[in-house]
C-alpha cells in the first residue's frame, strides 16, 4: 500500500490591494499572497474524511480579514501575522508558510489635487516567504524577483575552456546583463524576537546588491554573482544567507557585414538583445559559521 509523502494546500496567489487614507493622500499596499498549509492530513488523503481541513477558501478570507484588521505594513510582517495564526489556531495546523509577492507604486505627481493617482513601479517585485513550523520555528526569507540592469561596459569573458564545441569568442568588453532574484534568510527566530525593520532592512539589501552589480569590474557573471552576495553578507547582520539566481540576457553584436558596416565594441555598436536561450548562473552566499538553508530552487517559481 502507497504511502503519504510531503503535503501541503492553501490558497495561491490571493491579490490583495489595500488603500489607506490621510486626508487627501493615499497609500496604496498591493500583494500576492500564497498561503500553504500542512498537518495532520493523512485522512484527508487516504479516506476523504475532511475533519481536520481549514478550507482553501478560509485562508483566503483570513488573508482579506487580517489586512483590514491588522494592516499589512511589509509583507513580512503580515506573514508572520497570518502564520502564526493558522500554526496556533487550529490543532491539526502545525506548518504554514506563507510567500508573498509585493509589487511597489510611485505617485503621479498632481499638486494640489489631491495625492491619489499612481503609477506601478516595473523596477522588480519584492518578495517574501514566512514559515512556522510548530517543531522547526520560525523563518524569513527576504527577497526580489525581475530587477533587471544592465553593465554596458566593465566585463570582460575569456580564459574558459575550449573543447570542439567551443565557438564562442573570447571578449575583453560586452554587455552584461541580468534580472537578478535573490532570497535571503534573516537571522530571526520567530516574533518574540525583536521586530525586525523589515522595509528599511529589504530597502538597504536592494541597494547593496544593486551598488555591487554597477560597481564591480567584471570577469564572469558569476563573479559578479558572488560579490553581490558578499556585499550584502557583509553590510547587514542581520542576513546569514543569500541565493541569487541570474539569467545572463547575452547581449551580441549584430552582424552588420552584409552591409559592409563595421561592428565592434566601440562608440555606437549595436547589439542583438537576445532573448533565450540564456546562461544561467546560480549560487548561494553564506555569512561564515553559517548553515545554507536556503533550498537550491526555491529561487525559480
Ligand atoms: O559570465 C559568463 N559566465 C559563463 O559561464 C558564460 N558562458 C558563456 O557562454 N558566457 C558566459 N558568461
Amino acid at each position: 500500500m502507497p504511502t503519504l509523502g510531503q503535503n501541503q494546500y492553501g490558497k495561491a496567489e490571493t491579490r490583495i490591494v489595500k488603500v489607506t487614507r490621510e486626508g487627501t493622500t493615499h497609500h496604496l499596499e498591493d500583494l500576492k499572497v500564497s498561503v500553504a498549509l500542512s498537518g495532520d492530513m493523512d485522512e484527508v488523503h487516504y479516506s476523504g474524511s475532511n475533519a481536520t481541513v481549514l478550507t482553501t477558501d478560509a485562508t483566503k478570507n483570513t488573508v482579506f480579514a487580517f489586512a483590514k484588521e491588522y494592516g499589512i505594513g511589509s509583507p513580512e510582517r503580515f506573514g508572520t501575522l497570518l502564520a502564526r495564526h493558522f500554526t496556533e489556531s487550529q490543532p491539526t495546523l502545525t506548518r504554514a508558510r506563507i510567500r508573498m509577492e509585493s509589487y511597489a507604486w510611485e505617485r503621479i505627481a498632481t499638486p494640489g489635487e489631491g495625492e491619489h493617482s499612481f503609477l506601478r513601479d516595473g523596477r522588480g517585485v519584492r518578495t517574501a516567504q514566512i514559515t512556522h513550523d510548530r517543531e522547526e520555528g520560525w523563518e524569513a526569507l527576504s527577497g526580489l524577483t525581475a530587477l533587471t540592469v544592465l553593465n554596458s561596459t566593465d566585463s570582460e569573458f575569456h580564459g574558459f575552456l575550449k573543447d570542439r564545441y567551443t565557438t564562442l569568442p573570447e571578449t575583453r568588453d560586452r554587455v552584461l546583463a541580468t534580472d537578478v532574484t535573490a532570497l535571503w534568510r534573516h537571522r530571526w527566530s520567530g516574533p518574540q524576537d525583536a521586530t525586525p525593520d523589515w522595509n528599511a532592512s529589504h530597502a538597504a539589501a536592494r541597494g547593496h546588491l544593486l551598488d555591487a552589480f554597477a560597481r564591480t569590474y567584471s570577469y564572469s557573471l558569476q563573479q559578479t554573482l558572488f560579490a553581490m552576495g558578499s556585499r550584502v553578507i557583509d553590510h547587514r547582520p542581520e542576513i546569514d544567507e543569500i541565493r541569487l539566481s541570474l539569467p545572463n540576457k547575452h547581449h551580441f553584436l549584430a552582424d552588420l557585414t552584409p552591409f559592409g558596416m563595421e561592428n565592434e565594441t566601440a562608440d555606437g555598436a549595436v547589439y542583438f538583445a537576445a532573448d533565450r536561450p540564456y546562461g544561467l548562473i546560480e549560487a548561494t552566499v553564506l555569512r561564515e559559521g553559517a548553515t545554507a538553508r536556503i533550498p537550491v530552487d526555491a529561487t525559480n517559481l
